[in-house]
């Protein structure tokens, strides 16, 4: 064997022992977990304290799991004339608990990702592993001292990007790019925008930073916890095993329609749907909720029983003008009313015996009938729920001069449900329901919120996370190009204002590990035609393919173009409009192919062109552009997301001429 190779052959070995021992290492450390586990109850003292003791040491069990398919650590570092350290997915250490891997979110595996040759940040030399099936089969070194870098010509780096897709999303953690890198350890107080280009990593990048925002804040996020946003379940399903991956199982995933408690069973017309969906309802929903205070006409009267105690007319009246000039959430109103009331009431019966009366005595007299009825009369209790439904029955009064005729008219019922408990809710007014709930009572705020396709939220979609986001940051991930909802953003300055964070910085990402270059120049072609401002796109893939053919039989050519996907490695997906799904996964079984829906996980998926956000495949075929642009007012953009879901491979099959633009 010639010299250098078998001196590499060496070093794999020496790389190989240490993950195996990093290995055993972390079994001893989860097998601790187990026995504190096993024992939690015997040490704990109480049942409450056993129980959360119990649930903190399975958590950390959970934490310690190792996954076989991938290495625990993925590179290394020599500092100069200093320690070296091997970087990996979370902490390891051994028996003396000197470290055998460092976490990739400790500060000084920081350099790994961000340390080059003109700021080699004290790194002399990085090394990078190439792994297959948990096993290392190779590394990269790159000496910093000396000025090289491979950046990203990096072998493993390619290798890792071209990897075929199949399953659930992976997590990045050993590829991290330094652009990517500055927006996951961006500071827990900073709300970061970030516009990328599809494929740019985006998604990858918010959820890498929950994960960093755990690590660092463990404690603070633990009380508060980290939300993640999603478009629709299947993405949320396709993004879930990241995070656990990362060794974070604690992180609420949902769509905004699942924060909502209001069960959704009624549908609206589109007209309605936008009008509902603009952020003037919810200064609707203020002014309908103004009216029900009123200005107090008649004094209270009580009697404790000893004595009878009156409040005149004029006192209450300033009583309500102050609390309404200190703007409290309604319900919260209501009861600071009542304590000031009574208040008051407790200052008469001081004067007259000298003595103050105990919290009986103001327990029992705010609860009195004289006060109770002051407060309904005035300030009467209200439910989100009877709220909506009063603005729905008859928007006039509330929305004078906000809505116009016809726009009120678009959201009048036509027939007035009985009772609000009687309404049949529709998604949209989940959401006004959910602003009428922020209107009278506090909700409770995440420590972090990451929203992913943001840039496809309503305003007032945007507002139902801004009430729960009020003490926390944001990360906001998304493509104004790819916004296909009728009330999609246009500028990321809008939807920041509504998510309550407005001057926030917007971040653009424009290089694609996705796509090929070949797919994302047919793509770009479109972006003029979006209207929206938004770089181009790059791609770091000269690979792939692809293939636009005008035909005559369209089902013969998707059977002909799968059949041919199916001569190589990885995920296929057929995207066309919605109504030709059925006839098109019909034609595949027919043909004999084992064909799934975005619901399951097969090889071949038929997918409508309305769920193929967020998703990816390495080999896509798009059934008849022309139709899926026509399908919506915002079908060019839907466009857009279908033709950018390719990893490797893109056939375009079309009888009838494609769109303008292409
Ligand atoms: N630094 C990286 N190293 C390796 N792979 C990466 C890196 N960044 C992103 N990728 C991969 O590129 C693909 C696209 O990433 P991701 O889905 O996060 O992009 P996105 O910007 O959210 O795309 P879209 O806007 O189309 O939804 C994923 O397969 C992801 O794993």
């Amino acid at each position: 064997m010639p010299e250098a190779i078998s001196e590499l052959t060496v070093q794999l070995d020496e790389e190989s022992a240490h993950l195996t021992s990093s290995r055993a290492a972390l079994r001893r450390m989860r097998e601790h977990a187990q026995a504190l586990y096993a024992t939690g109850g015997d040490v704990a003292g109480d049942a409450y304290g056993a129980e959360s003791l119990g649930r903190a040491l399975s958590r950390r069990v959970a934490e310690l799991a190792d996954d076989p398919t991938t290495p625990l650590f993925f590179g290394r570092l020599w500092f100069a004339g200093e320690a070296d350290y091997h970087i990996g997915r979370r902490h390891v250490t051994d028996d003396r608990g000197e470290p055998l891997v460092l976490d990739w979110r400790a500060p000084i595996s920081r350099s790994f990702y961000r340390a080059s040759a003109s700021d080699p940040q004290g790194v002399a030399v990085r090394r990078r592993f190439g792994f297959s099936a948990g096993i290392l089969t190779s590394f990269e070194d790159e000496h910093l001292d000396r000025g090289e870098e491979l950046g990203t010509s990096s072998r493993i780096l390619t290798n890792e990007i071209e990897r075929p897709r199949v399953g659930p999303m992976r997590d990045i953690v050993a590829t991290i790019q330094p652009d990517q890198d500055e927006l996951v350890r961006a500071d827990i107080e900073e709300t970061i925008c970030v516009q990328g280009a599809p494929g740019t990593g985006k998604t990858a990048v918010g959820l890498h930073r929950a994960a960093f925002l755990l690590y660092l804040h463990r404690e603070r996020l633990r009380r508060s916890s980290v939300l993640i946003v999603g478009p629709n379940r299947a993405f949320l399903r396709y993004i879930a095993a990241v995070l656990p991956a990362l060794g974070e199982i604690d992180v609420a995933q949902s769509t905004v329609e699942d924060l909502l408690p209001t069960a959704v069973r009624g549908s609206d017309p589109p007209e309605a749907q936008l009008v509902k969906h603009d952020p003037r309802m919810a200064a609707v929903l203020h002014r309908a909720l103004r009216r029900y205070v009123r200005r107090p006409q008649e004094p209270i009267v009580v009697s404790d029983g000893a004595y009878k105690w009156r409040l005149p007319e004029s006192v209450l009246v300033r009583l309500v003008d102050d609390v309404r000039r200190e703007k409290p959430p309604h319900g919260i109103g209501r009861e600071r009313l009542r304590a000031r009331v009574v208040a008051l009431l407790q200052r008469q019966v001081e004067a007259r015996s000298g003595e103050s009366p105990g919290e009986g005595w103001v327990r029992k007299m705010g609860r009195s009938a004289p006060v109770v009825a002051f407060l309904d009369a005035n300030w009467p209790a209200v439910t989100p729920e009877a709220l909506v439904y009063e603005v729905l029955r008859d928007p006039a009064d509330a929305a004078e001069g906000i809505l116009t005729e016809a726009e009120q008219t678009a959201i009048r019922w036509a027939k007035p449900p009985r009772s609000p408990k009687a309404a049949r809710w529709s998604a949209a007014d989940a959401v006004l329901i959910d602003e009428a709930a922020g209107l009278i009572d506090r909700l409770p705020s995440f420590g972090h919120v990451v929203i992913d396709e943001a840039q496809d939220l309503s305003p007032m979609q945007c507002r139902v996370i801004a009430r729960r986001s009020e003490h926390a940051s944001l990360t906001l991930l998304g493509d104004l190009a790819q916004g296909t909802a009728p009330w999609a953003a246009r500028d990321w300055a809008d939807s920041l204002e509504h998510l309550g964070k407005p001057g926030a910085a917007v971040v653009p990402l424009t290089t694609g590990f996705r796509v090929p270059q070949a797919v994302v120049q047919l793509a770009n072609r479109l972006l003029p035609a979006l209207g929206v401002n938004v770089s181009a796109a790059t791609s770091l893939r000269g690979d792939g393919w692809l293939r636009v053919q005008d035909v005559s039989d369209v089902d013969a050519a998707t059977v002909g173009a799968v059949r041919e996907a199916l001569e190589q490695d990885g995920s296929v997906a057929v995207i066309a409009a919605e109504p030709s799904i059925d006839g098109l996964a019909a034609t595949l079984r027919a043909d004999g192919l084992d064909v799934g829906t975005a619901e399951d996980e097969k090889r071949i998926t038929v997918l409508p062109a309305t769920l193929a956000k967020g998703l990816e495949y390495d080999h896509v075929i798009v059934v008849e552009p022309a139709e899926i642009v026509a399908a919506e007012a915002r079908g060019l953009n839907r466009l857009y997301v279908v033709l950018t879901r390719a990893v490797s491979r893109l056939a375009v099959i079309h009888a009838r001429p494609l769109p303008e633009p292409l």
